[in-house]
């Protein structure tokens, strides 16, 4: 079975050599827990190490403020959206402002999911996409949960259909326990959960891989950084709640 590598340090032994393939993978977490970063380095990872060409599915944030984003790691996007490696579906501005009609890819109504899948496959076809990342997908369902387990079984029959491995951040509360709904857990593939907790009057930042169909990985709660250079995940530190 071929293995997604993940491209963050430490990431790929915790999961035992990497994502397999074609898995939808939901990277839940509470605000400031580090998932953008997260799914950006993932993304920008695999066109610089593996030769991967990725897309980023925004939802949550101005594509420009993506890209100043990502630069502050040292991440050039831009180079590689030049290059045609790589590309932001700005499913955010709905097309407004001066900024936004320089944007290739745009959904101008992201609940209009037949929109939003149509711009994504054509996104997917023209880069040769392998990797894709919605930030986030509790944007697409945040007023009609009815609809997450719908929305994500779709997503996911189209990533898998055309070869995509695939990081659906999911937003949850402070404190809340779970992933993001029934619905939504035990439709992906995998859940990666990232925490930010309060221990001696300091935050510490830490990620345990909860599921992963198709292969074995650690069962354990690992400290990571997140550093100016991206996200460093400790291996083989473990911590302690
Ligand atoms: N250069 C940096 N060096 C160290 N830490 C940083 C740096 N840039 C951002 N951070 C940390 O990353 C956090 C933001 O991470 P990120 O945007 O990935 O969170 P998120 O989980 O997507 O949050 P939200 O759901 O609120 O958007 C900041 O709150 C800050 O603590």
């Amino acid at each position: 079975m071929h293995r997604v590598k993940t491209g963050i340090p430490g990431m790929d032994e915790i999961l035992h050599g990497g994502i397999p393939e074609r898995n939808v993978v939901l990277l839940s977490g509470g605000p400031g827990t580090g998932k953008s970063i997260f799914c950006q380095q993932f993304l920008f990872k695999g066109i610089e190490e593996y030769d991967e060409p990725g897309i980023l599915i925004a939802l949550e944030e101005h594509p420009v403020q993506i890209r100043i984003n990502m630069e502050q790691f040292g991440w050039d996007v831009r180079k590689h959206e030049k290059e045609g490696k790589f590309a932001i579906v700005d499913a955010f501005t709905s097309g407004i402002g001066s900024a936004a009609k320089r944007e290739k890819y745009i959904v101008r109504d992201p609940n209009d999911e037949m929109e939003l899948i149509d711009v994504m496959k054509e996104a997917i076809e023209e880069i040769g996409a392998k990797r894709v990342g919605i930030d986030s997908v509790t944007t697409l369902y945040l007023n009609k949960p009815m609809m997450a387990r719908k929305t994500v079984f779709l997503l996911k029959k189209v990533l898998a259909g055309l070869g995509c491995t695939a990081l659906f951040v999911s937003q949850i509360s402070v404190g809340e326990r779970g992933f993001g709904g029934p619905g939504v857990e035990h439709a992906v593939d995998g859940i990666i959960k990232l925490d930010l907790d309060e221990i001696d009057g300091e935050l510490k930042r830490s990620l345990i891989v909860w599921k992963m169909r198709g292969t074995s990985h650690s069962m354990r709660r690992h400290p990571f950084e997140i550093t100016n250079k991206g996200i460093i995940v400790h291996s083989d530190k473990v911590l302690k709640m």
